[in-house]
């Protein structure tokens, strides 16, 4: 089998799927996106494109290496997301030409069902009471939010305040029937992660994700001496090697490493081993489409270290589209009780409504990130 085509199409909300054929008529579809930067994303897999039009799709392993360390320079977002989508469509095809769903390539199922988690609020988090309300009447008890609004370098004990109010009318109202982690999103510098994090240890978050960017990783684990909070990051690491010293420095209860951007599921089947090794929990992090949510689930039902699914089901960035709009085999994403089922379907499990696709393809809109400033005009991290 060779590979013949490889074309980008760019979908509402702020998705990209990648379809790459061969001359065996099997198709595979990856999501190589990055969050606003689809473009560049395209371009990155037009390049890589090179090293793969007319080989066989089956030699993952050879493609991959080719892709990463071919170009000399290597890692970052960019290529590493033009990589990930990459790789999730080369093992769509080679589960569709086995039969066999990819989980089971990798060694088959350690899991009958996977833990999700709903996003509640939005980027600044609001309406959070009534958003967990209505999803807790659906049999939805795990949740996660924003757990701040932007957040100054010395924040005023007003925004600490605002940020521990909302947490803790989560527990006045619901007790602990839920479960929710709060997302920092990087907004929150060091001095006041501290502040923040030792304000909120008494309301008992599931987590929280990104105290600090990930340009301060090294700080987590100075942070997470200081808490009982398990501490989450990774959606901003984008290889092995990137995980290699946030494990080795200690610190992160739970890694988050993005399929559609950390070398996809070839590269995050070996980090959820590696974080096995260190005890570390395994949850991927998935705001996205359908494709990388499917390249997820293979990989939780074969890790056995995979906690927590994340999914973008009704998320404040998907306007215009939803989750599963562009899938035909929805019934296989409904999330039942707060759990995924298990993937059946041979290769990603995913059922590409390709006639939508070419369709919405004519008429989406470059998504960009907000930009937000501080009360002095600076800017602040979104
Ligand atoms: O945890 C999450 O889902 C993320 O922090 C998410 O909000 C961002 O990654 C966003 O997708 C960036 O455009
Ligand atoms: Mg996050």
């Amino acid at each position: 089998m060779k590979i013949t085509r490889m074309q980008c199409y760019h979908v509402a909300p702020r998705w990209m799927f990648l379809k790459i054929e061969t001359d065996a008529g099997i198709t595979g579809w990856g999501e190589p996106v990055l969050e606003g930067r689809a473009h560049t994303v395209e371009t990155a897999v037009h390049e890589l494109s090179e090293y793969l039009i007319g080989k066989d799709p089956g030699q993952i392993n050879d493609l991959w290496q080719t892709m990463y360390r071919g170009g000399f320079y290597r890692g970052g977002p960019i290529l590493m997301s033009a990589l990930s989508g990459i790789d999730q469509a080369l093992w769509d095809i080679k589960g569709k030409w086995l039969g066999a769903p990819v989980a089971t390539l990798l060694g088959g199922q350690v899991r009958e069902r996977m833990r999700s988690y709903r996003w509640v609020g939005g980027d600044r988090p609001s309406e959070v009471i009534a958003g967990m309300q209505t999803l807790l009447a659906q049999g939805i008890d795990y949740f996660k939010l924003n757990g701040c609004d932007q957040m100054a370098m010395i924040a005023s004990s007003r925004a600490i305040d605002d940020a521990v109010a909302r947490v803790a009318e989560i527990r006045e109202t619901f007790g602990h029937t839920v479960e929710f982690g709060l997302d920092f999103h990087g907004r929150v510098s060091m001095p006041m992660a501290k502040v923040l994090i030792h304000e909120l240890e008494p309301y008992r978050p599931l987590f929280i994700e990104e105290p600090v960017l990930p340009e301060q990783a090294n700080a987590y684990a100075r942070l997470a001496a200081q808490t009982h909070i398990p501490l989450a990051a990774g959606e901003r690491l984008f290889s092995r090697f990137d995980f290699k010293s946030v494990l080795e420095a200690g610190g992160l209860a739970i890694i988050q490493p993005d399929l559609s951007h950390a070398g996809g599921i070839s590269e995050c089947f070996k980090i959820a081993a590696m974080a096995e090794a260190y005890d570390v929990a395994f949850a991927p992090h998935c705001p996205l489409g359908p494709i990388a949510l499917a390249a997820c689930l293979q990989i939780d039902f074969c890790c056995w270290n995979a906690t927590l699914q994340e999914h973008s089901m009704g998320m404040h960035y998907n306007q215009q589209a939803d989750l599963l709009d562009y899938v035909h085999n929805k019934a296989d994403f409904m999330v039942e009780q707060g759990f995924f089922k298990a993937p059946h379907l041979p290769g990603l499990g995913v059922q590409i409504d390709e006639d939508m696709v070419l369709a919405r393809s004519q008429q989406s809109q470059p998504w960009r990130n907000p930009l937000w400033r501080h009360e002095d005009g600076s800017l602040a991290e979104w």
